[in-house]
């Protein structure tokens, strides 16, 4: 081909005649042309006589090795991940000791059938023998050969021939005698022989015999283990696949460059029960643009969505693409058993909980203490069973406390009612309310923790938080207090409770954090109104399940969540169980939850109520107590008020209120300061303001706090009417 780079060959005169045959073609002096050709540019640093084209073959070509780049080369591991991990280690352990006995005993039991087979096949596989044996001690292979040279006549090459097949019989003869007369001392000996040396030397020959007589397609052993074919993930494959997933930048970036468009940053290699496959996008496109479009590069990839799993590395760039492509559909896999199920005794809750299984099948587990969980997905997605997992091993902790609350009253976390010191469950009034007071308790247990921490030693409590050594350490009341909220848009959307409750789940999940106290937050409504932005934030363990756009996506898995890639609206309708999980490792991760239904679960906390009858830590709902602390019910306090403030006297202070309600019921009011009680009133509407009275000590007249009594009344006349219309 002609270079228009070669000054001999290239036909510069027609080049001249076509950039001068446009009427608005400028004329060109090639002759200067050609001498600034030859001129070095001072801007070339190679040298090479002209400066270096970006697109060129030159500029193209990787960069020479550097220390530098070899520094910053990211190291691949050596040993692969099922060795590094000891988890993994022993479940591959298990799994080739199961794979040995299972498939010993599967060939052991059809002993008898195998050696049926060989017995039927010795009598073709003897005369196989005998055949075979005539033939080459007669040597019948080269018959047909000296045949045809007798034909044509060839008389010097089948004398030659002749003379070959003669020494050839002669020495197969020797050897044959020789093999026969020992066969037959053989058969004298096994005559003599003791009787298991009769049985056995036959039982060889026919085994013998019937591995010769064995039909090429009928192969004597069962199979143990059908393996199932898995076709290989080949970069052709997946660019074909990105290619018809409708994304402009894919399209031309291969319609201009062809495969080269889609980089592989690594070889695509095994990894686990399936491909994985790293790949940089073209520019412009991002991981998210290929999650979104899930079920399509399945197609493309002609595979069960189920195996198909896309991933972003946004801590890499946006549009790193890690593609795991399994060879079996995760929702058609069977779940693999909670590993608490199998342990004896119970669990210690400063030690990680496993969660669920990844993709690959590896176990993913997180932290519970120094963290809050918020769970969420639209209905039916595994919420619940995935709340239950965290509590289980909770519970399964005889020094860990729980509180369980069920909002909508479909009875998922009833199995843990017998472990937990508070429990209710419904969707009504009463159970907001509990849930209400069980926060407002809350709060006040934070308080007393923090102040319990505050007066310890820094040698003992460095960091100023609970250690799995404090929280073990009954005097200090410092344990473990597993909360659980399951579908809280109902109390935090409740019209009377939601929006105190959702101020006290924000301070307990900003202060709970250190003092052990640990929220885990489910919600099938993940909106402002039912989820306060101050407990989504917070949350430092998040786990979306199916979900349908990007508000729900990013206020369960945070900010900016989606633009990341870390999309659970990704997930279809067959992946129940299955969400991301954020903030257990650095990355997002995909985990289906372990699976444990209702009678396993009632299971587990039967074990779990006799290891805390052992311990001594069965206590409130589950040991049949009442709460121990006063419920300050909201509605009972405007009723309370109403009994105190007589209907003749309109305006009361409300430091003479508290103390005329601390009269009435002290366990209730006994320690309600004027500020709780204004904060206690505000969700009604109602305002404390200047209120003229009269100090009973000094008799004096003065304007202080206070409230009007027809506030108070109308709260209570809008409240029963609203119970009123919902109980009709
Ligand atoms: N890890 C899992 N593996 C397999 N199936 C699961 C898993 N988790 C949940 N499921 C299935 O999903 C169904 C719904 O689960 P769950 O009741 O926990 O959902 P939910 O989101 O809490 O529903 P709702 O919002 O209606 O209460 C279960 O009955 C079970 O069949």
């Amino acid at each position: 081909m002609t270079s228009p780079h070669d000054d001999n060959r290239f036909d510069w005169q027609a080049a001249e005649a076509d950039v001068t045959a446009g009427p608005d073609a400028e004329v060109v002096d090639l002759d200067a042309a050609r001498a600034a050709r030859t001129t070095p540019d001072p801007t070339d640093s190679d040298g090479d006589g002209g400066p270096l084209l970006v697109d060129s073959a030159d500029a193209q070509r990787s960069p020479r090795f550097t220390l530098s780049g070899a520094r910053a080369g990211q190291r691949r591991p050596i040993l692969p991940a099922w060795l590094r991990s000891r988890a993994e280690l022993v479940d591959v352990m298990r799994w080739a000791v199961g794979h040995l006995l299972h498939t010993s005993t599967y060939h052991v039991l059809r002993v008898p059938k195998y050696a049926g087979k060989l017995a039927l096949r010795a009598p073709v596989g003897a005369a196989r023998l005998v055949s075979g044996g005539v033939r080459w001690v007669f040597d019948w292979e080269g018959e047909h050969l000296r045949q045809s040279t007798s034909q044509t006549r060839d008389g010097e090459l089948y004398l030659k021939l002749s003379k070959q097949r003669d020494r050839r019989v002669r020495w197969r003869g020797i050897v044959a005698t020789f093999t026969l007369s020992l066969s037959l001392a053989g058969g004298v000996a096994v005559a003599l022989a003791p009787g298991w040396a009769q049985w056995a030397i036959p039982a060889l020959l026919v085994t013998l015999c019937g591995m010769v007589g064995q039909p090429a397609d009928k192969p004597l052993l069962d199979t143990a283990v059908v393996i199932p074919r898995v076709a290989r993930l080949t970069s052709d494959v997946v660019v074909r696949a990105l290619a018809v997933l409708g994304i402009a930048g894919i399209t031309q970036a291969i319609a201009k460059q062809g495969q080269r468009a889609i980089a592989f940053t690594a070889p695509i290699t095994r990894d686990g029960p399936g491909w994985r496959a790293d790949i940089d996008l073209p520019p412009g496109v991002t991981a998210g643009d290929v999650i979104e479009r899930r079920d399509r590069l399945a197609a493309g990839l002609t595979r069960p969505l189920g195996c198909v799993w896309p991933e972003g590395q946004p801590e890499v760039h946006p549009g790193r693409l890690l593609l795991w492509v399994g060879d079996q559909d995760m929702a058609a896999t069977p779940p693999k058993p909670w590993p608490l199920l199998k342990t004896t005794g119970g669990f210690d809750l400063g030690r990680p909980v496993p969660f669920g299984t990844d993709p690959r099948g590896r176990i993913i587990s997180f932290e519970l203490p120094y963290t809050n969980v918020l769970i969420g997905s639209i209905p039916g997605y595994g919420k619940t069973a995935a709340t239950q997992v965290p509590l289980l091993a909770a519970a399964l902790d005889p020094y860990a406390e729980l509180w369980c609350f069920d909002f909508k009253g479909t009875g998922g976390l009833d199995p843990l009612e017998k472990v937990s010191a508070r429990y209710a469950s419904g969707q009504d009034d009463d159970t907001a309310e509990q849930g209400l007071i069980a926060l407002r308790e809350l709060r006040k247990e934070c308080q007393r923790r923090a102040a319990v921490i505050k007066g310890l030693p820094k040698q003992v409590c460095p960091d100023n938080k609970v250690t799995p050594d404090l929280a073990r350490r009954k005097k200090l009341g410092l344990h473990w207090l597993v909360v659980a909220l399951d579908e809280v848009q109902e109390l935090f959307s409740h019209p009377e409770f939601g929006k105190e409750a959702g101020e006290l789940a924000e301070k307990v999940i900003k202060l709970g954090r250190a003092l052990g106290v640990i929220l885990v937050v489910a919600t099938q409504r993940p909106d402002a109104k039912s989820l306060p932005t101050g407990v989504s934030a917070n949350a430092g363990t998040r786990f979306c399940l199916r979900v349908m756009g990007q508000i729900e996506n990013d206020m369960i898995l945070g900010t900016s969540a989606y633009k990341n890639g870390i999309r659970a609206t990704m997930f279809a309708k067959k992946d129940k169980g299955v969400g991301y999980l954020v903030g257990a490792a650095d990355d997002a991760q995909i985990v289906r939850t372990f699976y444990i239904d209702g009678p396993t679960a009632e299971k587990i906390t039967d074990r779990a109520r006799a290891l805390r009858e052992a311990a001594g830590t069965l206590t409130g709902h589950a040991a049949g107590q009442a709460p121990t602390t006063p419920a300050a019910r909201r509605d009972t306090l405007l009723d309370d008020i109403l009994t105190v403030v007589p209907a003749t006297e309109p305006k009361v202070w409300a430091e003479t209120l508290t103390e005329r309600l601390a009269d009435l019921n002290g366990d209730a009011y006994g320690d309600l300061t004027r500020d709780q009680l204004t904060a206690a009133l505000k969700p009604y509407g109602i305002t404390t303001g200047q209120v003229w009275g009269t100090d009973p000590t000094t008799g004096k007249g003065a304007n202080r706090r206070g409230i009007d009594r027809q506030h108070i009344a109308d709260a209570v006349a809008e409240r029963n009417k609203r119970r009123g219309d919902k109980a009709a």
